[in-house]
């Protein structure tokens, strides 16, 4: 029975088809994005918030979301508000670190920079337009199987990843350091875990929240969470060094130009590399306790490490 099993197991594993899986989750992301945000007066507002937010990407956090309430026993449908919220709000955190006074850069997802076809001052406003209506959506949009009390804790645990003790503060340690060679490995461990592991981690917890996981099972997901956002930003700064701008979707080099201390730039890219798949190994090991139902999160977080853009 036990070699049964295993076998199972393994035939399942060897089965799960990741990039059909990405492929079905993006479309059910891209057509809820769609259809969050119509065209209506002023026109140009929604307009620049739609340029950006159906621009493409990977739709990660999303994906992401949804796989952690499943795995925790929800449906899609109960995560599927927060999975477009955690998608609008990054999408303002890149319109914004695109701008001038922030990356400046001209190229995002592939195409023109909101700025550069809207202006700074539609690009500011599109932003802040995608990220207070993540928190309409959020509450407006949950559906009355997931209790007030769980949306009231995903509303506060985004405005949490978010603000100065997440995202905003990650950024402002982010611009300090630029030019700075004497960043320390704490302070560049700080910049990664506010400015992208934050909102990452929110959209795995906050996916369990919704589901109602229980605080232990909370604290797993957050720890799985952390470990692929620290993963994920090493392969960020990575793929800077190695990838093409084709592949990136955005202009690749910035890192080295605007003299950021990153890990590649510190270790190396073998060992930043190797940093990377042990953080994913241990995203992996919390969630052993979930069998088979972590499956998609598991890959997920290989995905992370073995991406190309
Ligand atoms: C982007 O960090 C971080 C946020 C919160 C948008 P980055 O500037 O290192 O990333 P990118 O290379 O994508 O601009
Ligand atoms: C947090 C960082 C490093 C910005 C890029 O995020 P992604 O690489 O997830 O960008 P998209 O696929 O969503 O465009
Ligand atoms: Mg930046
Ligand atoms: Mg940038």
């Amino acid at each position: 029975m036990v070699a049964a099993d295993n076998l199972q197991k393994i035939k399942e594993e060897a089965t799960f088809n990741l990039a059909a899986y990405l492929q079905k989750r993006k479309k059910l992301c891209e057509t809820a994005l769609d259809q969050a945000i119509p065209v209506i007066y002023p026109e140009k507002i929604y307009e620049s918030m739609r340029y950006s937010l159906l621009a493409g990407g990977k739709r990660l956090r999303p994906i992401l979301c949804l796989a952690a309430c499943e795995m925790i026993g929800g449906t899609i449908s109960m995560a599927m508000p927060t999975a477009c919220a955690m998608e609008m709000i990054h999408t303002m955190s890149l319109i914004h670190d695109d701008l001038p006074a922030m990356d400046n850069d001209d190229y995002r997802r592939g195409r023109l920079t909101n700025h550069k076809v809207y202006g700074d001052d539609i690009a500011i406003l599109a932003g802040d337009g995608l990220l207070a209506y993540a928190f309409e959506f959020v509450a407006t949009q949950t559906p009355e199987n997931v209790s007030r009390e769980r949306v009231l804790q995903v509303i506060a645990r985004l405005g949490k990843a978010l603000g100065a003790a997440g995202l905003v503060g990650g950024q402002v340690v982010d611009l300090d350091s630029e030019g700075k060679t004497d960043i320390s490995l704490e302070t560049l461990n700080f910049i990664h875990n506010h400015k992208t592991a934050a909102l990452l981690e929110a959209s795995v917890v906050c996916g369990g929240i919704v589901a109602g996981a229980s605080s232990e099972n909370v604290q797993r997901l957050s720890r799985y969470s952390q470990n692929i956002g620290l993963a994920f930003q090493i392969i960020d700064d990575i793929l800077d060094i190695t990838a093409t701008q084709e592949q990136l979707g955005k202009t690749a080099g910035k890192d080295l130009i605007a003299k950021k201390v990153t890990y590649p730039s510190l270790w190396g890219i073998e060992e930043s590399r190797s940093k990377a798949q042990q953080l994913v190994e241990a995203a992996c090991k919390e969630l052993e306790t979930f069998g088979q139902l972590a499956q998609p999160l598991n890959a997920l977080a290989h995905y992370i490490t073995s991406r190309n853009h």
